[in-house]
């Protein structure tokens, strides 16, 4: 009769083990290999057993490619894996971070910096569950998402990425992992994957552990603590997500006392598999393996030996796959890496690929489609800007005696400038449409200078100036202005920064509109930067941090239809050379403190 791990009425560990023992070793070692699919195709795919595939930033299948053909690739690959010859499918990973953001369309919510603000958790698990329908309307059962690193330091890249930097926040904000996969029921076994049907994804909490926590922030780099801070300060969000059956963990690409995590056996299997209990599958980080030396790659046999021995299972190679392959198989023959620690891994894969329904329901779910970008998904996105804003200055200019938010809606004249006023590919960040983002109409959204537009009465006259110069708003009967500045997109090490200072075409724009015009200020940054020098010109100050598509979340606060709720996720500092200085810290002394929010109402 059929062979029992087709039969969905088994139970997942009858079926795992059935399969497993049909596995060659050959087959077993494909299914640990995942591959970008650059390089991945149905052929590639039929020929070498390929697991799985991802999609890395910014790789599309074509420029503002449309939903259907990321589903026509994503099924290619498929047709491959089930042509094989025990047809176990395989599982395609996209980084959905703060929406399907490599999908043009797609909707862009806040990166996560604004999303710890919101203290939403609520929240954050609706953009989960609304993030999971836009990555399977194109065909995809896993996204590398949420990312619940601790930042501690904002000098760090990735420091966006972050919920904040308090470990407790953090924590609630895992909640995100049930709007991505579901919620599992009571009954469901702590640390055993769970995806709660097609409309729900695979989800990935990362990067473990204390990516979040390196030497002045510097990304990929030690994060030098006792093992009890690691575990109090960045461990305990997977603790969370454990419970919450997160199925798949990535690790990081950063080091703990100098040992690199991606070669780290105690953490990794020790701690996180044994002693926490995780049963899903541990993925790791692109070309990591090769980065367990220095210079990468200069010993690969070694890299692949320590990371497997770890106990990583699933490798992102993600390109050099046959040599990965061709020495994982000679390791196992020569026995320096064990059977079992194959079949640990390989029984993993299965368990999550069970539990994902992919062997029931590999191909794209095609009556998704509209998902992508859909109106209820921006109303959800347009929330969130509303509650991740931190208004941290309000007052009145000498003189008058309102303050100036919220704006009045029915100014005759009235001023938006700066370089982030009238782009949506800088109000939207890093990991958007390409890794490290960029400016201009990058995909669909609304600016915030549209947003304005949208919300003035029609006898206000909204002049629009991206950098104006000081003459430009003398004598032109302005009444208020709003100027837009702030940081250039970026991901990862691109993002490290030692000083922190808002780039200085801002501070002109500043200069240059709030010396003469009552002014409030919103500021587009993945994290804090210096502003003492600088808020005195200000008549407000709101930290809009990296909003996303929907800037329209952004005018309905400044004219006052929603007050402000946010606080701050982080310690706005007055210096860098504060720096690492958080919540609880010895000595702080911040501009800001952590939670820090002001709303109009209050005086
Ligand atoms: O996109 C896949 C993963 C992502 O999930 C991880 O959070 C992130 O650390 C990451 N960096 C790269 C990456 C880094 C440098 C060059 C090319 C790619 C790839 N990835």
């Amino acid at each position: 009769g059929q062979m029992l791990y087709k039969d969905s009425r088994q139970s997942i560990e009858a079926r795992i083990k059935d399969l497993l023992r049909r596995m060659t070793l050959e087959e077993k070692i494909g299914q640990m290999t995942q591959i970008e699919r650059a390089v991945a195709s149905q052929a590639v795919v039929r020929q070498y057993g390929i697991g799985d595939v991802l999609n890395g930033g910014g790789s599309a299948p074509a420029e503002r490619a449309a939903p259907n053909v990321w589903e026509d690739m994503v099924d290619d690959y498929q047709i491959g894996a089930m042509s094989t010859r025990l047809g176990i499918p395989v599982i395609y990973g996209v980084d959905a971070v703060h929406g399907h953001n490599n999908v043009y369309g797609a909707t862009i919510y806040p990166h996560n910096i604004g999303l710890g603000s919101s203290r939403d958790p609520e929240l954050v698990r609706r953009i989960g569950a609304a993030t999971a329908l836009e990555v399977r309307a194109t065909g995809m059962p896993y996204a590398f998402a949420p990312c619940i690193a601790v930042c501690r330091d904002p000098r760090w890249g990735r420091c966006y990425e972050s919920y904040g930097e308090d470990t407790q926040l953090v924590r609630s904000m895992t909640k995100i992992i049930q709007g991505l996969q579901g919620s599992p029921p009571p009954s469901h076994p702590s640390g055993y994957p769970y995806v709660g049907g097609p409309s729900k994804v695979v989800a990935c909490a990362k990067h473990f552990v204390g990516d979040g926590g390196t030497v002045k922030g510097i990304d990929e780099n030690n994060t030098v603590t006792t093992y009890r801070q690691l575990v109090q300060v960045h461990m305990a969000p997977y603790l969370d997500a454990i419970a919450m059956g997160v199925s798949t963990i990535m690790i990081s690409y950063s080091s703990f006392n100098g040992i690199k995590m991606h070669a780290n056996r105690f953490l990794v299997t020790e701690v996180l598999k044994n002693r926490l209990g995780f049963q899903g599958f541990l993925i790791s980080d692109w070309e990591a393996i090769d980065r367990i030396t220095d210079p990468p790659k200069q010993n690969y046999t070694y890299s692949v030996l320590t990371s497997v021995n770890a106990g990583i299972d699933m490798i992102m190679v993600p390109f050099d796959y046959q040599n990965f392959i061709n020495i994982l198989t000679g390791l196992v023959k020569s026995g320096a890496v064990s059977q079992s620690r194959i079949d640990d891994a390989v029984t993993r894969i299965l368990r999550v690929k069970f539990a994902a329904g992919l062997f029931e329901a590999p191909k794209a779910n095609r009556k998704l489609n509209n998902k992508v970008g859909a109106e209820d998904h921006r109303e959800l996105a347009r929330e969130a800007v509303r509650k991740s804003l931190v208004l941290l200055k309000n007052s009145a200019r000498s003189g008058s005696s309102k303050n100036i938010l919220p704006l009045s809606k029915t100014a005759p004249k009235i001023l938006v400038a700066g370089t982030h006023a009238d782009d949506l590919g800088l109000q939207c960040g890093g990991w958007t449409i390409t890794w490290q983002g960029g400016s201009g109409q990058t995909t669909i959204g609304t600016t915030i200078r549209q947003a304005i537009a949208n919300t003035v009465s029609q006898s206000t006259q909204v002049v629009y100036e991206q950098s104006p110069d000081a003459n430009f708003v003398k004598d032109k009967g302005f009444s208020y202005a709003v100027v837009v500045i702030g940081e250039q997109p970026y991901a990862e090490i691109a993002g490290d920064n030692l000083n922190l200072t808002i780039p200085s075409q801002g501070i002109d724009t500043i200069r240059n509109v709030c010396s003469s015009l009552r002014c409030v200020v919103v500021l587009i940054s993945g994290r804090p930067l210096v502003l003492e020098p600088h808020i005195d010109m200000m008549d407000a100050l709101v930290a809009a941090w990296l909003p996303g598509s929907e800037g329209q979340g952004v005018a309905d606060v400044l004219f006052g239809d929603h007050d402000f709720v946010g606080k701050s996720s982080r310690t706005w500092f007055k210096r860098v050379d504060q720096l690492p200085m958080n919540v609880g810290d010895m000595g702080y002394d911040p501009l800001f403190p952590y939670g820090f929010g002001m709303t109009m109402r209050q005086q």
